[in-house]
């Protein structure tokens, strides 16, 4: 466990803030291949990761590694190009690092998105599945970002996690998916995180499916713990950008498909998250800072 303390999260808030006059509400981490959804962005102050104190360094292709302020339909909003996994050797502390800063900015409202295999029959590739749940493999063995001392300031020793993915938002996407003409891509789903790097053996993957996943990556989970943690508003997506191989004659997966998905998916998504946050409510209650 390498436990960050409250002032190594507030220096980065802090020199953020000394470093753009946007004061986000809502913030974004971009799955593989996702990093576009920050094009739409308006008045845009961005950053490299390796300017930004504290901040850790992304190595996986289709991750930039940048950090996008900007203005999306009046909601002032930050942007994660490039999210940090825990297979790239990152202590979880660290891969959530952003998580907690963005609350310290202010965000009420954490937007995360990742590129997921599919289990599901129903769920093919290009598809939008909204999580509804997660099951947290690593977290499930005590791999768990709140592992080790608990910072009060952030929130309770044992957070609940069920209704961690904000039921009033899913129902929002959904209907904002009928109206632009893509609910027939679009269903409710569970996500499972596992370790990675590599993809599924073909037993792992009839495991995961047998128990009830409906998609599969190496993300989020951490980020979304860490953010209901510290109470945290969350919508999840994830962009299916492959079936699990579940037998020996599948398709075998890799990378470059999985960002191939999210280039073709790109205006759809952008579109639906855009579309999200122009009609999200925001309660402005958060009196963390400013
Ligand atoms: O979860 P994101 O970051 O979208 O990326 C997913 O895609 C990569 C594998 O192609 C893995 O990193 C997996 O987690
Ligand atoms: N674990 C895992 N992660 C992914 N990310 C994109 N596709 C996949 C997949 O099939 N399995």
């Amino acid at each position: 466990v390498h436990n960050k303390c409250h002032d190594e999260y507030q220096k980065t808030a802090d020199w953020l803030m000394s470093q753009t006059k946007h004061r986000p509400q809502v913030a974004i981490i971009c799955g593989s291949g996702l990093g576009m959804l920050a094009d739409a962005l308006k008045c845009q102050d961005s950053f490299a990761y390796s300017d930004i104190p504290g901040f850790p360094q992304s190595t996986v292709q289709g991750h930039a590694g940048r950090l996008v302020f900007g203005e999306l339909k009046g909601k002032s909003c930050v942007c994660m190009q490039g999210r940090f996994h825990m297979y790239e050797g990152h202590s979880l502390c660290k891969t959530t690092f952003p998580v907690r800063v963005f609350k310290l900015l202010g965000v009420e409202t954490l937007i995360v998105t990742n590129a997921a295999g599919s289990l599901a029959d129903g769920l093919q590739p290009g598809d939008i599945m909204i999580i509804k749940d997660h099951v947290n493999f690593p977290g499930l063995v005590g791999l768990n970002p709140l592992c080790g001392p608990n910072d009060d300031k952030f929130g309770p020793r044992f957070p609940a996690m069920s209704g961690c993915y904000d039921k009033g938002l899913r129902r929002l996407a959904m209907e904002i998916g009928k109206q632009l003409g893509v609910a027939g891509v679009m269903q409710e789903g569970v996500y499972a995180m596992v370790g990675g790097p590599n993809f599924e053996t073909i037993a792992e993957a009839r495991l995961l499916h047998r128990l009830g996943v409906d998609a599969v990556g190496m993300s989020t989970a951490p980020e979304v713990v860490v953010a209901t943690h510290c109470g945290l508003r969350v919508f999840g997506l994830s962009l299916i950008t492959n079936k699990c191989c579940t037998h020996i004659d599948s398709d075998s997966v890799n990378h470059e498909g999985v960002l191939e998905v999210g280039r073709l998916r790109s205006h759809t998504l952008q579109q639906l998250v855009t579309e999200l946050i122009s009609r999200m409510e925001i309660n402005n209650n958060n009196t963390s800072n400013n």
